[in-house]
Protein backbone atom coordinates (compact mmCIF):
# COMPACT_ATOMS: atom_id res chain seq x y z
CA UNK A 1 0.00 0.00 0.00
CA UNK A 2 3.23 2.36 0.30
CA UNK A 3 2.57 3.50 -3.49
CA UNK A 4 -0.52 4.81 -2.43
CA UNK A 5 1.87 7.56 -0.33
CA UNK A 6 3.12 8.92 -3.39
CA UNK A 7 -0.10 9.00 -6.07
CA UNK A 8 -2.67 9.86 -3.76
CA UNK A 9 -4.83 12.77 -4.67
CA UNK A 10 -6.38 14.77 -2.40
CA UNK A 11 -9.79 14.07 -2.69
CA UNK A 12 -11.39 17.47 -2.27
CA UNK A 13 -7.92 19.73 -2.45
CA UNK A 14 -7.11 19.22 -5.94
CA UNK A 15 -6.21 22.19 -7.19
CA UNK A 16 -6.10 24.24 -3.85
CA UNK A 17 -3.12 25.22 -1.39
CA UNK A 18 -3.60 23.23 1.70
CA UNK A 19 -4.55 25.11 5.44
CA UNK A 20 -3.21 24.19 8.03
CA UNK A 21 -4.45 24.50 11.78
CA UNK A 22 -2.54 24.94 14.48
CA UNK A 23 -5.47 24.04 17.20
CA UNK A 24 -3.38 25.99 20.11
CA UNK A 25 -4.11 28.94 18.24
CA UNK A 26 -7.66 27.82 17.31
CA UNK A 27 -8.52 27.70 20.74
CA UNK A 28 -6.57 30.72 21.92
CA UNK A 29 -8.64 32.73 19.65
CA UNK A 30 -11.52 30.52 20.67
CA UNK A 31 -13.48 30.99 17.14
CA UNK A 32 -14.29 28.01 15.08
CA UNK A 33 -13.61 28.38 10.65
CA UNK A 34 -16.37 27.34 8.98
CA UNK A 35 -14.64 24.06 7.22
CA UNK A 36 -15.04 22.86 10.87
CA UNK A 37 -18.37 22.78 11.02
CA UNK A 38 -20.90 20.00 10.10
CA UNK A 39 -23.99 19.88 8.82
CA UNK A 40 -27.16 19.29 10.65
CA UNK A 41 -27.83 15.74 9.65
CA UNK A 42 -24.34 14.81 11.22
CA UNK A 43 -25.08 16.82 14.54
CA UNK A 44 -28.49 15.37 15.33
CA UNK A 45 -28.79 15.43 19.06
CA UNK A 46 -27.49 12.63 21.33
CA UNK A 47 -30.14 10.44 22.90
CA UNK A 48 -30.12 10.47 27.14
CA UNK A 49 -29.84 6.84 27.03
CA UNK A 50 -26.70 4.67 26.58
CA UNK A 51 -25.70 2.00 24.53
CA UNK A 52 -26.33 -0.87 26.29
CA UNK A 53 -22.63 -2.62 25.05
CA UNK A 54 -21.95 -6.27 26.54
CA UNK A 55 -18.63 -6.49 28.49
CA UNK A 56 -16.79 -10.44 27.19
CA UNK A 57 -14.78 -11.53 30.15
CA UNK A 58 -11.87 -12.92 27.57
CA UNK A 59 -10.40 -14.79 30.86
CA UNK A 60 -11.99 -18.09 30.54
CA UNK A 61 -12.21 -18.17 27.16
CA UNK A 62 -7.40 -17.73 27.79
CA UNK A 63 -8.41 -20.91 29.78
CA UNK A 64 -9.66 -22.82 27.35
CA UNK A 65 -13.11 -22.85 28.91
CA UNK A 66 -15.49 -24.24 25.57
CA UNK A 67 -18.71 -23.35 27.51
CA UNK A 68 -17.58 -19.97 28.40
CA UNK A 69 -16.46 -19.51 24.76
CA UNK A 70 -19.78 -20.59 23.88
CA UNK A 71 -21.59 -18.30 26.06
CA UNK A 72 -19.67 -15.32 24.75
CA UNK A 73 -20.35 -16.36 20.84
CA UNK A 74 -24.16 -16.45 22.15
CA UNK A 75 -23.44 -12.44 23.09
CA UNK A 76 -21.11 -11.69 20.23
CA UNK A 77 -23.70 -13.45 17.69
CA UNK A 78 -26.64 -11.08 18.83
CA UNK A 79 -24.51 -7.78 19.40
CA UNK A 80 -22.82 -7.91 16.42
CA UNK A 81 -26.32 -9.10 14.25
CA UNK A 82 -27.35 -5.73 15.91
CA UNK A 83 -24.80 -2.77 16.05
CA UNK A 84 -21.34 -4.67 15.82
CA UNK A 85 -20.05 -3.03 19.44
CA UNK A 86 -19.07 -4.92 22.17
CA UNK A 87 -16.47 -4.60 24.58
CA UNK A 88 -13.72 -7.26 25.88
CA UNK A 89 -12.41 -7.20 29.58
CA UNK A 90 -9.73 -9.59 31.11
CA UNK A 91 -7.98 -9.09 27.84
CA UNK A 92 -4.28 -9.96 29.19
CA UNK A 93 -2.72 -6.66 27.95
CA UNK A 94 -0.54 -5.52 30.28
CA UNK A 95 -2.20 -2.25 31.66
CA UNK A 96 1.69 -0.51 31.99
CA UNK A 97 1.76 -1.01 28.36
CA UNK A 98 -1.19 0.42 27.35
CA UNK A 99 -0.55 3.81 29.62
CA UNK A 100 3.17 4.23 28.63
CA UNK A 101 1.96 4.15 24.86
CA UNK A 102 -1.01 6.50 25.65
CA UNK A 103 2.26 9.07 27.60
CA UNK A 104 4.21 8.86 24.89
CA UNK A 105 1.17 9.46 22.09
CA UNK A 106 0.47 12.67 25.34
CA UNK A 107 3.91 14.15 24.45
CA UNK A 108 3.80 13.17 20.68
CA UNK A 109 0.77 15.62 20.23
CA UNK A 110 2.58 18.35 22.35
CA UNK A 111 5.65 18.70 19.82
CA UNK A 112 6.07 22.28 18.21
CA UNK A 113 3.74 22.56 15.03
CA UNK A 114 6.42 23.11 12.81
CA UNK A 115 7.96 19.22 14.39
CA UNK A 116 4.71 17.50 13.64
CA UNK A 117 4.06 18.91 10.33
CA UNK A 118 7.06 17.58 9.03
CA UNK A 119 5.85 14.16 9.89
CA UNK A 120 2.88 14.97 7.93
CA UNK A 121 2.15 12.05 5.00
CA UNK A 122 -0.80 10.35 3.73
CA UNK A 123 -2.19 7.61 4.52
CA UNK A 124 1.04 7.44 6.88
CA UNK A 125 2.38 10.24 9.19
CA UNK A 126 0.91 12.97 11.18
CA UNK A 127 -2.51 15.00 10.32
CA UNK A 128 -4.01 18.22 12.02
CA UNK A 129 -7.61 17.93 11.17
CA UNK A 130 -6.74 16.31 7.82
CA UNK A 131 -7.01 19.54 5.84
CA UNK A 132 -4.43 18.28 3.62
CA UNK A 133 -7.17 16.55 1.99
CA UNK A 134 -10.45 17.68 2.59
CA UNK A 135 -11.67 21.78 2.49
CA UNK A 136 -14.80 21.18 4.56
CA UNK A 137 -16.43 18.86 7.53
CA UNK A 138 -12.98 18.76 9.10
CA UNK A 139 -12.35 16.83 11.90
CA UNK A 140 -11.38 18.54 15.22
CA UNK A 141 -8.67 16.16 15.61
CA UNK A 142 -4.98 15.45 15.14
CA UNK A 143 -4.27 12.21 14.30
CA UNK A 144 -0.61 10.04 13.73
CA UNK A 145 -1.64 6.72 11.69
CA UNK A 146 1.14 4.07 11.03
CA UNK A 147 1.25 0.69 9.37
CA UNK A 148 2.02 -2.26 11.37
CA UNK A 149 2.34 -5.47 9.59
CA UNK A 150 2.01 -8.63 11.79
CA UNK A 151 4.51 -10.73 9.96
CA UNK A 152 7.80 -8.07 9.70
CA UNK A 153 9.40 -9.66 12.76
CA UNK A 154 11.95 -6.93 12.16
CA UNK A 155 12.22 -5.51 15.99
CA UNK A 156 12.52 -2.04 14.76
CA UNK A 157 9.45 -1.71 12.11
CA UNK A 158 7.61 0.72 13.88
CA UNK A 159 10.64 2.10 15.41
CA UNK A 160 12.26 3.16 12.08
CA UNK A 161 8.75 5.24 11.29
CA UNK A 162 9.15 6.79 14.12
CA UNK A 163 12.59 8.03 14.11
CA UNK A 164 11.98 8.85 10.11
CA UNK A 165 8.82 10.46 11.30
CA UNK A 166 10.11 12.70 14.48
CA UNK A 167 14.10 12.21 14.27
CA UNK A 168 16.13 9.76 16.88
CA UNK A 169 14.85 11.30 20.24
CA UNK A 170 11.37 8.96 19.34
CA UNK A 171 13.35 6.05 18.91
CA UNK A 172 11.65 4.78 22.74
CA UNK A 173 7.86 5.77 21.39
CA UNK A 174 8.55 3.92 18.77
CA UNK A 175 9.44 0.83 20.65
CA UNK A 176 6.62 1.17 23.53
CA UNK A 177 4.16 1.72 20.38
CA UNK A 178 6.09 -1.90 18.52
CA UNK A 179 5.17 -3.41 22.36
CA UNK A 180 1.63 -2.03 21.98
CA UNK A 181 1.43 -3.24 18.13
CA UNK A 182 2.54 -6.92 19.15
CA UNK A 183 -0.25 -6.88 22.20
CA UNK A 184 -2.69 -5.83 19.79
CA UNK A 185 -1.63 -8.52 17.54
CA UNK A 186 -2.19 -10.99 20.28
CA UNK A 187 -5.50 -9.89 21.42
CA UNK A 188 -7.19 -9.85 17.75
CA UNK A 189 -6.22 -13.35 17.47
CA UNK A 190 -8.33 -14.09 20.58
CA UNK A 191 -10.72 -11.58 18.73
CA UNK A 192 -10.82 -13.44 15.61
CA UNK A 193 -11.45 -17.06 17.34
CA UNK A 194 -14.75 -15.85 19.12
CA UNK A 195 -15.98 -13.69 16.23
CA UNK A 196 -15.51 -17.73 13.86
CA UNK A 197 -16.84 -19.33 16.76
CA UNK A 198 -20.18 -17.08 17.14
CA UNK A 199 -20.73 -17.43 13.19
CA UNK A 200 -20.33 -20.94 13.35
CA UNK A 201 -17.43 -21.31 11.14
CA UNK A 202 -13.76 -23.37 11.41
CA UNK A 203 -12.70 -21.54 14.71
CA UNK A 204 -9.50 -20.79 13.16
CA UNK A 205 -10.76 -19.38 9.99
CA UNK A 206 -10.37 -15.89 10.60
CA UNK A 207 -7.00 -16.11 12.41
CA UNK A 208 -5.50 -17.50 9.54
CA UNK A 209 -6.76 -15.40 7.46
CA UNK A 210 -5.26 -12.24 9.30
CA UNK A 211 -2.25 -13.92 9.98
CA UNK A 212 -0.26 -12.13 7.50
CA UNK A 213 -2.26 -8.80 8.57
CA UNK A 214 -1.45 -5.20 7.30
CA UNK A 215 -2.64 -3.09 10.32
CA UNK A 216 -3.51 0.66 10.52
CA UNK A 217 -2.44 1.88 13.57
CA UNK A 218 -3.82 5.45 14.57
CA UNK A 219 -4.08 7.79 17.72
CA UNK A 220 -6.52 9.90 17.62
CA UNK A 221 -6.04 13.22 19.44
CA UNK A 222 -8.68 15.41 20.46
CA UNK A 223 -8.26 18.83 21.71
CA UNK A 224 -10.80 20.66 24.20
CA UNK A 225 -13.22 22.85 21.93
CA UNK A 226 -14.11 26.13 23.10
CA UNK A 227 -17.33 26.62 20.84
CA UNK A 228 -18.77 22.98 21.51
CA UNK A 229 -22.48 24.15 19.95
CA UNK A 230 -20.66 25.52 16.90
CA UNK A 231 -21.31 22.65 15.24
CA UNK A 232 -18.40 20.75 15.41
CA UNK A 233 -17.25 17.08 15.55
CA UNK A 234 -14.06 14.98 16.55
CA UNK A 235 -14.68 12.33 13.79
CA UNK A 236 -18.12 12.71 11.57
CA UNK A 237 -20.44 9.48 11.19
CA UNK A 238 -19.19 6.81 9.21
CA UNK A 239 -18.23 2.52 9.45
CA UNK A 240 -14.71 2.20 9.85
CA UNK A 241 -14.05 0.50 6.50
CA UNK A 242 -11.21 -1.59 8.00
CA UNK A 243 -12.34 -5.74 9.48
CA UNK A 244 -12.00 -5.11 13.21
CA UNK A 245 -11.16 -1.91 15.28
CA UNK A 246 -9.38 -2.74 18.78
CA UNK A 247 -10.48 0.91 20.51
CA UNK A 248 -8.56 1.88 23.95
CA UNK A 249 -10.35 5.11 24.93
CA UNK A 250 -9.41 7.69 28.01
CA UNK A 251 -11.97 8.01 30.65
CA UNK A 252 -13.10 11.17 28.87
CA UNK A 253 -16.26 10.20 26.65
CA UNK A 254 -17.61 11.24 23.42
CA UNK A 255 -17.94 8.15 20.84
CA UNK A 256 -21.15 7.72 20.17
CA UNK A 257 -23.33 4.74 18.14
CA UNK A 258 -26.04 5.23 16.02
CA UNK A 259 -28.62 2.00 16.75
CA UNK A 260 -32.10 1.98 16.46
CA UNK A 261 -32.14 5.71 14.74
CA UNK A 262 -30.56 7.30 17.98
CA UNK A 263 -27.32 8.47 18.59
CA UNK A 264 -25.88 6.50 21.95
CA UNK A 265 -22.63 7.27 24.16
CA UNK A 266 -20.34 5.06 24.68
CA UNK A 267 -19.69 5.20 28.45
CA UNK A 268 -15.90 4.55 28.79
CA UNK A 269 -15.25 1.30 30.79
CA UNK A 270 -12.47 1.54 32.70
CA UNK A 271 -9.97 -2.05 31.89
CA UNK A 272 -11.57 -2.40 28.67
CA UNK A 273 -11.19 -2.13 24.99
CA UNK A 274 -14.24 -1.10 22.42
CA UNK A 275 -14.22 -3.68 19.78
CA UNK A 276 -16.16 -3.03 16.44
CA UNK A 277 -16.90 -4.93 13.51
CA UNK A 278 -16.15 -2.28 10.17
CA UNK A 279 -17.06 -2.55 6.29
CA UNK A 280 -14.38 -5.83 5.37
CA UNK A 281 -15.11 -7.82 8.28
CA UNK A 282 -18.93 -7.16 7.59
CA UNK A 283 -18.37 -8.88 3.70
CA UNK A 284 -16.35 -11.33 5.06
CA UNK A 285 -19.22 -12.27 6.86
CA UNK A 286 -21.58 -11.52 3.72
CA UNK A 287 -23.37 -8.82 5.15
CA UNK A 288 -24.60 -10.75 8.58
CA UNK A 289 -22.65 -8.98 11.09
CA UNK A 290 -23.11 -4.84 11.28
CA UNK A 291 -20.75 -2.61 10.66
CA UNK A 292 -22.07 0.20 12.10
CA UNK A 293 -22.53 4.12 12.45
CA UNK A 294 -20.56 5.93 14.86
CA UNK A 295 -19.23 9.44 15.41
CA UNK A 296 -17.20 11.08 18.38
CA UNK A 297 -18.29 14.70 19.59
CA UNK A 298 -16.20 17.28 20.26
CA UNK A 299 -15.86 18.61 24.36
CA UNK A 300 -15.54 21.75 26.06
CA UNK A 301 -12.87 21.15 28.54
CA UNK A 302 -10.72 17.58 27.96
CA UNK A 303 -8.59 16.64 25.89
CA UNK A 304 -9.26 13.19 24.48
CA UNK A 305 -7.05 10.53 22.58
CA UNK A 306 -7.86 7.18 21.42
CA UNK A 307 -5.54 4.63 20.00
CA UNK A 308 -7.32 2.67 17.65
CA UNK A 309 -5.90 -0.62 16.29
CA UNK A 310 -7.47 -1.13 12.86
CA UNK A 311 -7.28 -4.47 11.44
CA UNK A 312 -6.85 -5.58 8.04
CA UNK A 313 -5.67 -8.62 6.06
CA UNK A 314 -2.58 -8.46 3.83
CA UNK A 315 -3.52 -5.75 1.12
CA UNK A 316 -3.43 -8.58 -2.24
CA UNK A 317 -5.79 -11.44 -0.02
CA UNK A 318 -8.95 -11.39 -1.79
CA UNK A 319 -11.80 -10.64 0.83
CA UNK A 320 -14.39 -13.36 0.49
CA UNK A 321 -16.87 -14.79 3.26
CA UNK A 322 -16.30 -18.50 4.31
CA UNK A 323 -19.11 -21.03 3.08
CA UNK A 324 -22.58 -21.44 5.62
CA UNK A 325 -22.13 -19.18 8.04
CA UNK A 326 -24.01 -19.87 10.80
CA UNK A 327 -24.48 -23.47 8.45
CA UNK A 328 -27.04 -21.64 6.00
CA UNK A 329 -26.57 -21.75 2.10
CA UNK A 330 -26.69 -18.31 1.43
CA UNK A 331 -26.37 -16.21 -1.91
CA UNK A 332 -23.07 -14.00 -2.09
CA UNK A 333 -23.53 -10.73 -1.00
CA UNK A 334 -20.34 -8.79 -1.90
CA UNK A 335 -17.84 -9.33 -5.09
CA UNK A 336 -14.62 -10.81 -4.95
CA UNK A 337 -12.84 -7.26 -3.76
CA UNK A 338 -9.05 -6.58 -1.86
CA UNK A 339 -7.92 -4.67 0.87
CA UNK A 340 -6.07 -2.44 -0.88
CA UNK A 341 -8.45 -1.99 -3.63
CA UNK A 342 -10.95 -0.53 -0.75
CA UNK A 343 -8.81 1.33 1.40
CA UNK A 344 -7.57 3.24 -2.18
CA UNK A 345 -11.05 4.10 -2.62
CA UNK A 346 -11.57 5.11 0.85
CA UNK A 347 -8.23 7.50 0.46
CA UNK A 348 -8.62 8.29 -3.01
CA UNK A 349 -12.54 8.84 -4.35
CA UNK A 350 -14.49 8.42 -1.10
CA UNK A 351 -14.30 9.74 2.01
CA UNK A 352 -15.17 6.99 4.52
CA UNK A 353 -18.49 7.68 5.75
CA UNK A 354 -21.84 5.70 6.72
CA UNK A 355 -21.80 4.56 2.66
CA UNK A 356 -18.66 3.22 1.92
CA UNK A 357 -18.89 0.09 1.42
CA UNK A 358 -22.10 -0.32 -0.45
CA UNK A 359 -20.45 2.84 -2.75
CA UNK A 360 -17.40 1.02 -3.46
CA UNK A 361 -19.84 -2.51 -4.19
CA UNK A 362 -21.55 -0.09 -6.90
CA UNK A 363 -18.20 1.06 -8.21
CA UNK A 364 -16.65 -1.99 -8.15
CA UNK A 365 -19.21 -3.42 -10.42
CA UNK A 366 -19.50 -0.99 -12.68
CA UNK A 367 -15.66 -0.62 -13.38
CA UNK A 368 -16.00 -4.66 -13.82
CA UNK A 369 -18.83 -4.63 -16.19
CA UNK A 370 -16.96 -1.71 -18.13
CA UNK A 371 -13.86 -3.42 -18.19
CA UNK A 372 -15.02 -6.61 -20.10
C1 LIG B 1 -9.34 2.89 6.60
C2 LIG B 1 -9.49 3.94 7.39
C3 LIG B 1 -9.84 5.30 6.91
C4 LIG B 1 -10.10 6.05 8.25
C5 LIG B 1 -9.12 5.39 9.18
C6 LIG B 1 -9.34 3.92 8.88
C7 LIG B 1 -10.68 3.50 9.53
C8 LIG B 1 -11.61 4.68 9.82
C9 LIG B 1 -11.55 5.77 8.73
C10 LIG B 1 -12.09 7.17 9.16
C11 LIG B 1 -11.69 7.48 10.63
C12 LIG B 1 -13.62 7.32 9.01
C13 LIG B 1 -14.05 8.80 9.18
C14 LIG B 1 -13.33 9.69 8.16
C15 LIG B 1 -11.78 9.59 8.25
C16 LIG B 1 -11.20 10.40 7.07
C17 LIG B 1 -11.26 10.27 9.53
O1 LIG B 1 -11.99 11.09 10.14
O2 LIG B 1 -10.11 10.02 9.93
C18 LIG B 1 -11.41 8.08 8.12
C19 LIG B 1 -9.95 7.60 8.18
C20 LIG B 1 -9.05 8.10 7.04
O3 LIG B 1 -9.44 8.03 5.84
O4 LIG B 1 -7.94 8.58 7.39
O1 LIG C 1 -11.82 8.10 18.85
C1 LIG C 1 -12.85 7.40 18.93
O2 LIG C 1 -13.53 7.27 19.97
C2 LIG C 1 -13.30 6.65 17.69
C3 LIG C 1 -12.50 7.07 16.48
C4 LIG C 1 -12.95 6.33 15.25
O3 LIG C 1 -14.11 5.92 15.14
C5 LIG C 1 -11.99 6.10 14.16
O4 LIG C 1 -10.85 6.63 14.24
O5 LIG C 1 -12.41 5.36 13.22
FE1 LIG D 1 -14.32 4.62 13.46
Amino acid sequence: MASITTTISHLERENEVPKVFDFNSLQAEGKVPNEFIWSSKDLLETSKEELNVPIIDLEPIFKGDNVALGAAAEIVRETCMKHGFFLVTNHRVDQNLINATYQEFVSLFKLPLDRKLGAIGIPWGYSAAHASRYSTNLPWKETFTFQYKHYDQSPTQIVDFFTSSFGDDHQHAGLVCQKYCEAMKELSGVILELLATSLGVDRLHYKKFFEDAETMMRCNSYPPCSEVNAGTLGTGPHCDPTSVTILFQDQVGGLEVFVDDKWLSVRPQPNTFVINIGDTFKALTNGLYKSCLHRVLTNKEKDRKTLAFFLCPKGDKIVRAPENILGREEPRNYPDFTWSQFFEYTQRKHRADPNTLPDFVSWLRSSNTSSV
